[in-house]
């Protein structure tokens, strides 16, 4: 790790975060939250559903306050700090991506399956029209093979993103997965590249810090791991790790661990670990997000929530196909009997 870049981190745990807390933030967490982070000089900080926009609804979880207030909140405290919002096109549409931008939103990372670039087009578009900072974020990475990747970072580019990512939604990819993926990326766009890690394999740091070494200088954090499965890359150890590689976060990194142990670890139900299902997200590839989901069902069918995962796996259920994860729980408690 040789060159000196700066790297900017944005901070997910107020929505990447809201899927561990089945979306219960109150205004008083966000308002805590975002100030520290503000203070701690870090430069974004992404609010909103953990399914982005709009997505407080049955399928994804009702959230405990309207994330319009949220992001008020947050945008309120931050003197520095610009407040991101994640947009699914299908779950949020054109009207919250105005609302946002009118409370004080300043970027806009518009969210899609790794193979359906196409859907953003629109909102892309919009986003750049609204004046924001604009990301394509290709979720679930490790389903599409490397040259699919490319093709559909070029869309995005083609749409006007000024960054794409690579969203490694299951925490799935391994080390030599990232680095084939973010170097393809560098040969073939010209925008910034960004990298979002889940630790289901516990691998989160160590992809990011690929990521980074093959060219990536966007990259998410949550502190203290508050991040949907096991969480994401944990914010306050990789401003301490890249610290002692000679790379820039800008980040003050005593500011973060305080923000992590005072503020975070209270609002965390359970301490954020790689639990055994957890680690079936990593394993057998699903979206982060349905964890507290399959574990809903398992309770409710009195089965084991890793069958559920790993049958969700093997039927490549994506982001939107929530409502499968009763109907597979349904199926294998019915041929357990
Ligand atoms: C459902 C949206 C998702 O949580 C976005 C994200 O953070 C990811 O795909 O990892
Ligand atoms: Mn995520």
């Amino acid at each position: 790790m040789t060159k000196k870049r700066k790297i900017y981190i944005t901070e997910v745990a107020l929505r990447d975060g809201s899927h561990a807390i089945a979306h219960q933030y109150t205004i008083d967490q966000v308002l805590k939250v975002a100030k520290a982070l503000d203070e701690a000089h870090v430069p974004y900080i992404e609010v909103s559903h953990g399914d982005g926009l709009a997505g407080s609804s049955l399928q994804y979880g009702l959230s405990r306050t309207d994330e319009q207030e949220l992001i008020e909140a947050a945008v309120s405290v931050c003197e520095r700090a610009k407040v991101a919002v994640l947009l699914l096109p299908g779950i949020g549409t054109m009207k919250e991506l105005k609302q946002a931008a009118n409370l004080g939103a300043k970027m806009a990372r518009i969210a899609t399956h790794v193979t359906e670039a196409d859907v953003s087009a629109q909102h892309i578009a919009l986003s750049k029209e609204l004046g924001l900072e604009t990301v394509g974020f290709l979720m679930m990475a490790h389903m599409a093979p490397v040259e699919k990747l490319v093709e559909q970072a070029k869309l995005m580019e083609s749409y006007g993103a000024d960054t794409v990512y690579v969203v490694d939604s299951a925490g799935a990819l391994l080390p030599h997965e990232v680095k084939e993926r973010i170097s393809a990326l560098r040969q073939h766009v010209s925008v910034n590249i960004g990298f979002h890690g889940h630790n289901n394999l516990s691998l989160a740091m160590a992809n990011t810090l690929v990521a980074i070494e093959e060219g990536a200088t966007r990259i998410d954090g949550s502190v203290r791991c508050l991040g949907a499965g096991a969480g994401n890359t944990q914010t306050e150890v990789l401003i301490a790790v890249l610290d002692r590689l000679g790379i820039e976060t800008g980040v003050d990194l005593y500011k973060m661990m305080d923000l992590a142990e005072d503020m975070i670890a209270p609002i965390l139900p359970v301490p954020q670990e790689i639990t055994r299902d957890s680690l079936v997200l990593g394993y057998a590839g699903v979206y982060s997000s349905f964890l507290l989901h399959a574990r809903r069902a398992a309770k409710k069918f009195g089965i084991d929530s890793r069958d559920i995962l790993i049958e969700l796996g093997k039927l490549k259920v994506v982001g939107g196909q929530e409502d499968m994860i009763m109907d597979v729980a349904a199926k294998i408690a019915k041929e357990k009997v």
